[in-house]
C-alpha cells in the first residue's frame, strides 16, 4: 500500500524511472520504427521529470498521486502487454507495483479533500490558494473514472460533479466509452440523488441524438414515473448550496477565532526553572489550554534530531492501525503509516529526544511507551478519538503494557506541512498548525485517573505535503506524585 505515506509514494517515481528505461531500451533494440511509442516513451518521460523534480509535493497532491498511480496501473500495464512485459509483477529494487486499494484510497482522499477544503473538481491546485510549481490536471477519462467509483461506493453527489467535469472536458470517445455512456451514468448518480427532473433532461438528449440507445430507453421508463413522485414529494433529498462545517472541519480549516475572554489568560514564557541545565537553554513555552492542560514547546527539537529519527523510522513504516473490540485492525479514518522504535534498547542515539520530555512534562519516563513515529499520505487524516483506553468494567487500561492508562500526550511535529494536517480538539475549540520542530503536550486525564473526554481529538487530512509526527504516550505508573500544576502557575 501507498497511499497512505509519502515516504512510499515517492517510492513510485523511482519504480516509474525504471520501467521508462525498460521501455527505452525496447525502443532501442526492437522497435526503432515504432513512432507511437516513442511518443508515448516521450510523454511519459515529461511527467516523470516533472515528479522527479517536485517529489514530495507531487506525490502527496491528490490530483499528481492520482495521476502517478494511474499510469502504472492503467498506462504501463498496456505498454507492458505490447512490449512483453509482465508488468503487475514487476519490481525494481524491492519496490512492488501499486494495487487498485491505492486507487480507491488516493480517490477517497480526494473526496475527504474536496469536502473539507471546498475544491471544486479538478481544480485542486488553484482553490488551495498556492502557486504550485507544475500545473497539472487531470483529463476527461480521468475524471469519469473518479465519477464512477465514487458512484460505486456511494458518494453519489460528488461523483455528479466529477461526471459533469468528465463531460465538460470530453473532446473524443473512447474504445467502448462514448459521451453517451458519461451522461447515462451521469443520470444514475443523479437518481440515486432524487434529482429525477435533471437526471430525465440529460436522458431526453440523449435520446434526441440516439432514438434506440437502450440504456437511455430504460432510464426514462423509470425516470417518468420517479418524476411524476418527486413532484408530490416536494424535492426531498436535494442538496444545494455551501456545505456545513462542523466545528471539526472549522478548526481544520482554521476557521475559527478562540474569544479574547480566553486568549488574554494565555501566555507564551521561558521555562528555566525546571532543572538547572534549562537556565542555559530555556523552553519555549506557549500556553493552548489550562484545563484541559495543554501547552505546545517552540524550536524543542532540532532538524538534525529530525533527520536522525526519520531515518530510524524509514524502514519500519508500517499501515496505522487502530486497537477497537480488542482487536487492532485497517480503518478508513486512519490512514497513514507508523513505526515504534524503542529507544531505550535499541535506538540509543535518540535518547535525549525522550529524556527531554522529563523537562517538558515533569513525567518520568519509567512509564513512556515506545516513540511512535507517524508519516501521512495523500488527504492522510485520523479522525476524532481518544489517546486513552476505556477497557470494560474490572479489566486493565494497556494491558499488555501493564503501566496504566495514557495520563498524557507528547507529540512532536517533525515537518511542517504545505496545506491541512492540523490537530484539532472540537470540544474545546483548539487548532494546532504543524510546524516543524515543535511539539505539543496534554493531559489526557484527570487527576483522579478518569479520563477527560474533553481532550477528543483528530488529525485533519493533510491538503498538499509530507506530514511526520513522533509519539511519546505516558502512563500512569510512576506517576503517582507528580502534579501538573507544578508545570502551570494559572492553575
Ligand atoms: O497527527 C496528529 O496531528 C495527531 C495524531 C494522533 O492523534 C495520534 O496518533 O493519536
Ligand atoms: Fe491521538
Amino acid at each position: 500500500e501507498y497511499y497512505t505515506s509519502t515516504e512510499r509514494m515517492r517510492q513510485l517515481i523511482k519504480l516509474e524511472e525504471s520501467l521508462t528505461n525498460h521501455l527505452s531500451r525496447y525502443i532501442e533494440n526492437y522497435a526503432n520504427d515504432s513512432r507511437a511509442l516513442q511518443r508515448q516513451r516521450d510523454e511519459l518521460g515529461r511527467q516523470l521529470k516533472e515528479a522527479s523534480a517536485h517529489d514530495l509535493l507531487y506525490v502527496s497532491h491528490p490530483v499528481t498521486a492520482f495521476l502517478l498511480i494511474n499510469r502504472l496501473l492503467t498506462d504501463w500495464q498496456k505498454i507492458g502487454a505490447y512490449i512483453g512485459l509482465d508488468v503487475r509483477q514487476y519490481a525494481f529494487e524491492n519496490i512492488q507495483m501499486p494495487t487498485a486499494d491505492d486507487v480507491s484510497g488516493v480517490m477517497e482522499a480526494l473526496v475527504r479533500l474536496q469536502h473539507l477544503y471546498q475544491i471544486v473538481p479538478n481544480k485542486c491546485s488553484r482553490d488551495i490558494g498556492i502557486d504550485l510549481p507544475f500545473d497539472q490536471a487531470l483529463g476527461a477519462l480521468e475524471c469519469y473514472q473518479i465519477a464512477d467509483h465514487l458512484m460505486a461506493d456511494g458518494f453519489n453527489s460528488q461523483s455528479i460533479r466529477w461526471f459533469q467535469e468528465a463531460l465538460h472536458l470530453w473532446s473524443m470517445d473512447y474504445a467502448g466509452l462514448t459521451k453517451f455512456d458519461v451522461i447515462n451514468e451521469l443520470v444514475k448518480a443523479l437518481s440515486n440523488e432524487k434529482r429525477y427532473t435533471e437526471a430525465l433532461k440529460l436522458t431526453d438528449e440523449v435520446l434526441q441524438e440516439q432514438p434506440d440507445n437502450p440504456v437511455a430507453l430504460s432510464n426514462r421508463i423509470l425516470l417518468e414515473n420517479a418524476t411524476a413522485s418527486e413532484l408530490l414529494s416536494d424535492n426531498e433529498g436535494r442538496t444545494t448550496g455551501t456545505p456545513e462545517y462542523s466545528e471539526y472541519e472549522m478548526l481544520c480549516r482554521g476557521g475559527i477565532e478562540r474569544p479574547a475572554s480566553v486568549l488574554k489568560t494565555l501566555y507564551c514564557f521561558y521555562e528555566h526553572s525546571r532543572n538547572p541545565f534549562l537556565r542555559i537553554a530555556p523552553l519555549k513555552l506557549e500556553q493552548i489550554s489550562h484545563d484541559p492542560f495543554m501547552v505546545v514547546y517552540h524550536e524543542i527539537i532540532s532538524d538534525r534530531e529530525i533527520t536522525n529519527v526519520l531515518e530510524a523510522a524509514q524502514p519500519r513504516l508500517n499501515r496505522a492501525l487502530v486497537f477497537e473490540a480488542n482487536k487492532y485492525s485497517v480503518t478508513h479514518y486512519r490512514t497513514s503509516t507508523n513505526a515504534w522504535l524503542d529507544v531505550e534498547m535499541f535506538y540509543t542515539h535518540l535518547k535525549p529526544i525522550v529524556k527531554r520530555i522529563e523537562d517538558m512534562t515533569g513525567l518520568t519516563k519509567r512509564s513512556y511507551d515506545q516513540l511512535q513515529i507517524g508519516n501521512y499520505g495523500v488527504g492522510g487524516h485520523y479522525s476524532t478519538h481518544y489517546d486513552y483506553d476505556r477497557p470494560a468494567e474490572g479489566q486493565e487500561a494497556f494491558p499488555t503494557l501493564g503501566k496504566g492508562n495514557r495520563i498524557a500526550t507528547v507529540m512532536y511535529y517533525l515537518s511542517d506541512v504545505d496545506v491541512g494536517g492540523a490537530t484539532v480538539f472540537p470540544d474545546i475549540g483548539v487548532g494546532v498548525f504543524p510546524r516543524k520542530g515543535s511539539a505539543i503536550f496534554w493531559y489526557n486525564l484527570y487527576r483522579n485517573g478518569t479520563s477527560d473526554p474533553r481532550t477528543l481529538h483528530a488529525a485533519c487530512p493533510v491538503m498538499l505535503g509530507s506530514k511526520w509526527v513522533a509519539n511519546q504516550w505516558i502512563h500512569e505508573r510512576g506517576q503517582e506524585f507528580k502534579h501538573p500544576c507544578a508545570l502551570d502557575p494559572m492553575l
